[in-house]
């Protein structure tokens, strides 16, 4: 192992995006505990930002202090740098600062977009050339949802959600993102699953209908076919959320869909006015909403100071 620290190197800035799952067909548990999927995943634009400075340690802070995010090597930043260091056999630590737009816990894979950006930005920073394929293997041994927020786009997402390849997606859209001041823990809505569907297939199937009409770019099409096979446990233990979403679906029958393990909600709309138009509505009936654009690109850099 060697260490090469070179003094004086200006910090990398790497904007990461959250992700949705346009339809997330999940399976029967497999030996590991992780389930099989078959998903389409959206990068939709909200971001956080990771801001990567050579150091002698390791650290982490945060811009502002957001409840439920870990300082210490429990974040997975820190777990993402010590992954592409020990790849390149080398002994070099950094101070990670993390800009947080991405709702924690919300089901919009904020640690997974900070694990990709964070290993982008490593390999920035310090020259390292890690090869597209390394750096997709190393964020699959991060989590299942960050090699997808180093692609970006609209992808197909098999294995246990680490398999990703592009699909054709000719629609742009404008997603209503109704936010709950309360997270929900992504182990207990699979453990949940379980629960619920004992007889989940062992490979779920390809959504090719929805497939089709992302690359047809049918919107409607498209929101008629949302999916998450999550959502059942979702609303178990989150029956507010059934509320919510009795409130969504009056203004948009079609186009509503749970994000990934959940709570966060979304609404499909092909015009940005409308979505404006949703957003003062649920406003009004005091629900926390944003408004972000679909497909956007995975995670790159932004600054080099
Ligand atoms: C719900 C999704 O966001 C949909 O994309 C992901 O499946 C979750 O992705 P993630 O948070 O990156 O998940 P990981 O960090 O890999 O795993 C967290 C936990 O979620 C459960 N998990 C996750 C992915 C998967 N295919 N099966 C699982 O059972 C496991 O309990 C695992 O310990
Ligand atoms: N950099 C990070 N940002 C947010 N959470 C982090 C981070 N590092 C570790 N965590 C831990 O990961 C847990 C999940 O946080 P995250 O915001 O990624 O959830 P999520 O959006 O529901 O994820 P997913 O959609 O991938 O299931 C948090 O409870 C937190 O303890």
């Amino acid at each position: 192992m060697s260490s090469q620290r070179v003094e004086g190197l200006p910090p990398v800035t790497v904007r990461a995006p959250a992700k949705i799952n346009l339809h997330l067909g999940v399976g029967s548990p497999r030996p590991d505990g992780l389930h099989p999927l078959s998903t389409v995943y959206q990068a939709v634009g909200l971001y956080d930002d990771v801001t990567v400075v050579d150091a002698p340690d390791w650290s982490v802070e945060l811009t502002e202090q957001v409840p439920g995010v870990p300082l210490d090597d429990d974040n997975i930043v820190i777990r993402a740098g010590r992954a592409l260091v020990a790849h390149h056999d080398l002994d070099l630590a950094a101070a990670i600062t993390i800009a947080k737009g991405i709702p924690v816990m919300g089901g919009m894979a904020g640690g997974s977009a900070d694990a990709a950006a964070t290993l982008l930005a490593l390999d920035r920073l310090w020259d390292l050339q890690t090869t597209d394929e390394d750096l997709l293997r190393i964020a699959g041994t991060l989590g299942s949802d960050v090699p997808f927020a180093l692609l970006g786009g609209t992808a197909l997402g098999t294995g246990h959600g680490e398999q990703v390849e592009p699909v054709p997606d000719a629609t742009s859209v404008w997603w209503v993102v109704v936010l709950s001041g309360e997270g929900l823990s992504t182990p207990a809505v699979y453990r949940h699953f379980d629960e619920l569907s004992p007889d989940a297939p062992a490979e779920p199937p390809v959504p090719e209908g929805l497939i089709a009409a992302l690359a047809d770019g049918d919107v409607d099409e498209v929101g008629d076919l949302l999916a998450n096979d999550l959502w059942p446990a979702a609303r178990d233990l989150r029956p507010d959320l059934v509320d919510v979403e009795v409130a969504l679906r009056s203004l948009s029958p079609s186009g509503v869909l749970l994000s990934g393990s959940g709570p966060t909600l979304l609404v499909l709309h092909d015009e940005v006015d409308d979505a404006r138009a949703t957003v003062a509505a649920l406003a009004e009936q005091g629900m926390t909403c944003t408004i972000a654009p679909g497909p956007v690109a995975g995670a790159h850099v932004v600054t080099y100071v």
